[in-house]
Order: C-alpha cells, then structure tokens, then sequence
C-alpha cells in the first residue's frame, strides 16, 4: 500500500557492509562496530592525532532512491544543526561531519559520517540486562541528566521527539547523554512536525489520534514528557512498562485505553511516593493535562526527590509488584493485550459464536476458501490482535486477496508496492510489526506483512470511528484507507471515487468468506 503523504517519511536503508578496522575518514580511524540502527551503523573510532576515543556513525547513501536520500539528509542536517547550537553536558556532541571516501566499498563510498562522543553503553544496553522489580544502579543520576538534557533542549526550542533508552547515552565517569537528534526539530511557536518515526513504546496517545501530513505528525515538548514518565518507569523498575502488554502494539494499545479514561494507570508498586507522582504527571492523558510539567520542573523535582541521605524509598518484593502489574493488565482489558508473537492465545481459541452458512464461525476463514492453507493461522494471528470487532480474519484475507491474490512476491514497482500486502516499504517501517518472531521486520515475510496490515487497519478503523464515521461501512472505510490514507478518507467522509472499484472487490470477496 501507499500513503503518498507518508512515502517519504521513512526510510529502509539497506544493512551496510562494514568498514575494515582501520579504516581513516578523514582524522578518525575506524575500529570494531558498536551496533546497527535504522539509518546505519556506529562504529568504535579514535582521534588519530592523539588516541581520543570517538564514536563514529556511517550512513551509507548509495542504495538509496531519491525521497529517501533527501530523508536521511534531512535528519542528518537536523543532527548537526542541533548538535551545533546546543551545548550541554547532558547532550550527545557532534564533532564533524565527514564523507566516506572508498572507492573500493561502493555500498559505502560517499556514506555520510558522523563523529561523536563515544558512550560505554546505552541505557537500553543497561535495561535490557537489569533485573526487573528495582531500580537500575544510579537511577537518580541517570533520571536527572535525561530531565536535564530535555529541559536545555526544550529551552533552546527543541523537541527530542524519539527519546527512548536506546538515545540515552552513558558515558565514561558517570555522564549521561542524549543522543539521536535526527527527530529533533526546532520548534515552530508550540510545535514541530516530525515524522512519524518514534518508537511505539514511547509515543503519547494523542499520537495515535493526529494527522500526519505532508509535514509529518505534530510533536510538541509534551511528547517529549510523555517519553520521560515512561523511560522514568522503566529505570526506576529495571525495565517495567508502565502499561501492560507483551508486546510494544499492546501496551500503546493499553496506553490509548487508560488515556480515554477506561482504566486507571497502575504504576509499579515498588516505586518511592516522589517518583510515583512525577511519572504520573508525565503520563497525565493528554497534551493539556501534561503542559504544566515542563522539563526543567521534573528536572527540579528529582533533584529534590532524589538528594540528601534521608530518601523515602517504599518497595514491594519483585513478585508482589509484579502481581500488581499483572492487575493492571486485567483492569486495562485482557482483550486488549493481545497475544505474545507465539500461536493462538485462549482468547483466540475461544467460542467465536454461532457459525455463517460456509460453517465458520463470524469473521473465520471458512474451510473451503481459497485462502491458502499456510496463510491461515498467520492471518487469524495477526486479526486477533485487533480487538476492535470489524477487524476480523475474513477481513482481512478479502483485503490480501484484493491486494496481491496471495501471491508473497507480489510487486508493482511503479507504484513502490511489494509483498503479500503491497507495501510500500517507507510506510511499512513505520508500522512494522515482526509478525514470525525472526527479529526482522521485513515487508516480503507473508507474517510480518500480514500482521503489519492488522496493526495498520485496526489503526484506521479506530480512527474512522473517532472521526464518526458510520459503522456499517467500516469495512468499506478500512479497505479505502489502505489503499489512500486516513486522512483522505475521513476528509471525503467515505470511499473516494477512485478506489471504490478495488473496495468493491475487497467487499465481494469478504462476502464470499462470510458466506
Ligand atoms: N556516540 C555513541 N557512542 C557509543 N555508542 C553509540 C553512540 N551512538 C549510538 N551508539 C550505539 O550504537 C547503536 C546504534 O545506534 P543508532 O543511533 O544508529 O541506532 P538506534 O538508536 O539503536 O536506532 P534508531 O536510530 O534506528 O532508532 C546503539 O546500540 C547505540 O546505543
């Protein structure tokens, strides 16, 4: 699928070769890789002149189309801009901008590089080996040099806009960093748009609610906030969300829940009165309830919280605060969590009422379809994850079947649509979902297309409900977006003319699943 005012939003860059060890870019010399992200790979490096230790990160242009190019240029001019303007001891610093000159690395030569503090990990590196249940070692200092570096940041007119603990930055003596300004952007009066990159784990619920457009989605500082109540959560937690889920679509999902006021946020019950409080403003519903708490005011806040030796700290044992975040999920609604990425979960299992006249159950793939045998589980997997009742395995089969007729190497190029779902790779990886658990999300795997297509058309099927669109025609709606966007849909308040003969289809073949 293509969302024209999002193709260019994203960007898939291709896993680059390495640079040799070694390797010079200008007065830098390369050494092992630290690790890969979407956009390229950070390498260890040091100042040749005199041995300083750097960070080094390549983004390689060479694979890349037109839009993408201008993308990555776009975020890398926003990188060095910001990097130039601030200057704080809780911010990441780019040194120089350099070009990869090797002729003998085609995929590389004329990759840009970034050179930068180097940082000894990063606090999701931390994260990820901390216990659940306590704080990670030096929590305070780590939560008051993210307010810190967010509250300059804010001051300066910024957005982080992608702050998670993959962009906190730990460096050698105790520094903490921010880091990945690429979604930065300056702010415009009380806004900017970025696009729509954040990570779900850390995006507010308003998000999921806004246009996104030719400029991209709106982020205002108290994103960044919302981002700082969860990390907060999960540093004082050693790792605990605090919404529950098993999986980052869930937990937003339970997110979104609490944020219309259908349950009550349950914060680990391990956390210090203080510490409670703060998160729990960070995570107030929306964007109004959040402006007072400014970053500089957290940042205050956890000073006073956090110094002097008389420190209340009130903590349950890891089980017991585990148990109350198992409650938690039961009072979001255990349809909401979804399942794991493993099979069917007893929800998906259970009685689906009074079979159709194929001898399905409503909304089931009926046996005799033709919809491939293999594809079946996938795609009731991926459809019950959606708990809104429109977005069922009959739907979304009809949708596959209109899109590709099944076929996992289905491609129109000139429309930059490929796979099972036909998706245009810069849209898909803002959705992505890693459907069959490989650790890759990968648009050409009929499980993560599919389960990419649920997460992507529960989206708009919400959205269409928001917008009040009827509900009878939501399966029209939903086939519609998929093919145009949200916004062209709720704007026309139906099916747009030149996509009615493909709903038609999408319809059709629903109808013949649904008997
Ligand atoms: N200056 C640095 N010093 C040390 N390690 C770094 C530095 N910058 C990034 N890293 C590490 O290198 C890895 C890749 O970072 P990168 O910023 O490219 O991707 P990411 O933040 O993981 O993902 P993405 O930017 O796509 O969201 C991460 O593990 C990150 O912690």
């Amino acid at each position: 699928m293509t969302t024209p005012e999002e193709r260019d939003d994203e960007l898939e860059a291709p896993r680059p070769p390495g640079l040799p060890e070694g390797f010079r870019i200008e007065g830098w010399e390369v050494g092992a890789v630290i690790g890969s992200g979407g956009w390229g790979t950070v390498y260890e490096a040091r100042t040749v002149a005199d041995g300083t230790p750097v960070a080094v990160k390549v983004l390689p242009t060479g694979a890349l189309g037109p839009g993408q190019r201008a993308a990555l240029g776009e975020l890398v001019a926003r990188e060095v801009r910001f990097s130039a303007e601030a200057d704080h001891p809780h911010l990441v610093r780019t040194h120089a901008v350099c070009t990869v000159e090797a002729p003998e690395l085609p995929a590389l030569d004329g990759a840009i590089a970034l050179v930068m503090d180097r940082a000894e990990a990063s606090l999701k590196d931390v994260l990820d080996a901390a216990e659940a249940g306590g704080p990670i070692a030096d929590a305070d200092r780590v939560l008051r040099g993210v307010a810190a570096g967010l509250a300059h940041m804010h001051d300066a007119g910024w957005v982080h806009g992608d702050l998670k603990p993959a962009n906190v930055l730990l460096g050698p003596g105790g520094r903490v960093w921010l880091a990945d300004f690429g979604l930065a952007a300056e702010l415009d009066g009380t806004h900017a748009h970025l696009p729509p990159l954040g990570t779900l784990d850390h995006l507010p619920p308003e998000w999921w609610s806004q246009r996104t457009g030719t400029q991209g989605a709106v982020v205002r500082p108290t994103a960044d906030i919302w981002a700082f109540g969860v990390l907060a959560h999960q540093v004082l937690t050693g790792g605990l969300h605090p919404f529950p889920g098993a999986t980052a679509r869930a937990r937003s999902l339970a997110a979104q829940t609490y944020a219309r006021g259908t349950a009550p946020l349950r914060l680990d019950a391990g956390l210090d009165e203080d510490m409670r409080r703060l998160i729990a403003d960070c995570l107030a519903p929306d964007h109004a309830a959040r402006l007072p708490h400014t970053a500089a005011g957290l940042a205050a806040r956890i000073e006073a919280a956090t110094a002097g030796p008389h420190r209340r700290r009130r903590r349950m044992p890891a089980l017991a605060a585990g148990l109350v975040v198992l409650t938690a999920a039961a009072v979001a609604g255990a349809a909401l969590l979804g399942g794991g990425e493993g099979g069917l979960t007893q929800d998906d299992e259970r009685d689906r009422g009074t079979p159709t006249a194929t001898g399905a159950p409503p909304g089931e793939i009926p046996e005799d379809s033709d919809v491939p045998e293999a594809l079946r589980p996938v795609i009731a997997r991926a459809a019950h994850r959606c708990t809104d009742e429109e977005i069922t395995p009959a739907l979304l089969a009809a949708l596959i079947k209109a899109e590709s007729n099944f076929d996992a190497k289905a491609s129109r190029p000139e429309s930059e649509e490929y796979g099972i779902a036909m998706w245009t790779p810069s849209v898909f990886r803002a959705w992505a979902v890693d459907g069959d658990g490989d650790g890759d999300k990968d648009h050409m795997s009929p499980p993560d297309a599919i389960s990419t297509m649920s997460l992507y058309v529960c989206w708009l099927d919400q959205r269409f409900k928001q917008a009040g669109l009827p509900k009878k025609d939501l399966p029209a709606l939903v086939a519609a977006g998929y093919r145009t966007s949200d916004r062209t849909v709720i704007e026309e308040r139906g099916v747009p003319e030149r996509v009615r003969p493909h709903v038609d289809k999408v319809l059709r073949y629903l109808a013949e699943y649904e008997g």
